[in-house]
């Protein structure tokens, strides 16, 4: 275990840049390997979830390499040209990893057995088994469609449109990854926009991708068969990490940073306008676009925030945030509100418990509902903390946490931070270089 302890600490400045995007990562993995030709990706987060993708795709015989200069290269076998894996996939942590190439297996006729963590085989993998099965997969799992499954994939992958139960940026591509090799148009029916990183990529690949307005929600549509050529791709600064050093700078008395390189794509940057709306002093400077996605630099300042409460809608462009913006609420002056977090429920851990319970550890009067989430803020320098938090092999869990520990009366703690690895391999580092207080070791308090 590898616990760390955040202590109360002010003015965290300077200018850091966070890990690559981790939603981009996968996709620039996975769409390299179904390319002909070679991928180069620059900035691509080295997180334990991206190197699951890239360990996954060598075991099913695309060429994936890291150079000394922290370029990936990638070399693909072209759709359809995936072999039969000689071993356990092992997807680790990443629900991303799971359903992003599940749906790529389900268009290859083999068959593969796939596991992941203790916290993977708790998610629902059912969301990508019935339209992986419409378009002609089979699958041997265990009730709810958890991991360890088996697949089988289609030998004559067939076309479908496909209504998406819930919003979700996994399920929509696990589709599109599966029509890829099915002959004519596959269609994901979304009912709120979801993150649209494999549209934009598959598009800079040579696909043929159109998105239009749908009765309820869009469509999202792929051709398929077609030849993805292998491309350059430079991953932006990832959004959800940026979230970390933002709230805390925001939080932390007398704080200036800036993030620069930051990934502002719209379907992501729900958080942004909420905070901004909560008053704090954010600033995107030098918008430019980066191989496809709108980036931006992130200038924050402390501030005095007010409580919010968030539409339901906003949910999907912020849904990996709500555990960090939770922290920012506590620190805030009166009540705040957030609304349709069901799928908090089935991420990493149950955030919506996980992040209740924290709180109220930490001091925080809060209440929870079956989907909704409400933080009576304490006001700045005014959240008591002094608790051990449990990371469940959540590393969002961890790291909104450990922030909170950077404004609270006494230190928090994380019981094992080794999760972090995840998403934002070298977190503790980068805060500590902004002045942040974070320390390995023992602390002693109630544990959450
Ligand atoms: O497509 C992606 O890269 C992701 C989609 C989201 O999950 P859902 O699709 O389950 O909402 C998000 O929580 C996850 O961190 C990454
Ligand atoms: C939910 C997350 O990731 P994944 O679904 O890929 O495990 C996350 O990073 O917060």
């Amino acid at each position: 275990m590898t616990r760390l302890v955040a202590h109360s600490s002010t003015s965290l400045s300077g200018c850091v840049s966070v890990p690559g995007d981790k939603s981009i990562s996968h996709r620039a993995l996975i769409f390299g390997a179904l390319a002909v030709g070679e991928t180069r990706v620059e900035g691509l987060l080295e997180g334990e979830d991206v190197r699951a993708t890239a360990r996954v795709l060598s075991q099913l015989g695309a060429e994936v390499r890291r150079n000394v200069d922290g370029v990936w290269q990638v070399f693909g076998v072209g759709i359809g040209g995936l072999h039969e894996p000689a071993d356990l996939l092992d997807f680790g942590n990443s629900g991303t990893a799971a359903r992003l190439l599940l749906g790529v297996l389900a268009g290859h006729p083999l068959t593969a057995f796939a596991t992941g963590d203790a916290s993977l085989r708790r998610r629902p993998m059912g969301r990508i088994v019935e339209p992986l099965k419409g378009m002609g997969a089979s699958f041997v799992a265990r009730s709810g469609g958890r991991l360890p499954l088996a697949i089988t994939g289609a030998s004559a992958p067939a076309p479908q449109t496909y209504r998406l139960p819930v919003a979700s940026a996994q399920v929509k591509s696990a589709v599109l990854l599966a029509g890829l090799a099915a002959p004519g148009d596959t269609t994901a029916l979304e009912p709120e926009p979801t993150r649209d990183h494999s549209e934009r990529m598959l598009r800079a690949f040579g696909a043929d991708v159109r998105v239009e307005a749908a009765e309820d929600g869009r469509a999202v549509t792929v051709t398929g068969q077609p030849e993805l050529m292998g491309t350059a791709v430079t991953v932006p600064g990832d959004p959800s990490s940026a979230a970390f050093p933002l709230v805390a700078g925001l939080i932390c008395a007398g704080s200036d940073l800036t993030l620069p390189n930051v990934g502002v794509n719209p379907l992501r940057t729900g958080l942004f306008e909420t905070l901004t709306e909560m008053g704090a002093d954010l600033v995107l400077e030098n918008r430019r676009e980066l191989a496809g996605e709108p980036v931006a630099d992130l200038r924050v300042r402390s501030s005095a925030l007010t409580g919010i409460e968030v539409p339901p809608a906003r949910a999907p462009a912020m849904i990996d945030e709500y555990p960090v913006l939770a922290v920012a609420a506590a620190c805030a002056e009166g009540t705040s509100v957030f609304r349709g977090l069901g799928e908090l429920r089935v991420k990493e851990s149950d955030r919506l418990t996980a992040v209740a319970r924290g709180l109220a550890a930490c001091g925080v009067a809060v209440e929870e509902t079956e989907d909704s989430l409400t933080v009576h803020g304490r006001g700045p320098g005014r959240v008591a903390g002094g608790a051990e938090i449990k990371a469940d092999l959540d590393h969002r869990i961890a790291m909104a946490f450990l922030v909170l520990g950077l404004a609270g009366q006494a230190p928090v703690a994380i019981d094992d931070a080794r999760t972090i690895e995840t998403s934002f391999p070298a977190f503790a580092d980068l805060m500590r270089g902004l002045g942040a207080d974070i320390r390995a070791g023992e602390m002693a308090g109630e544990t959450a």
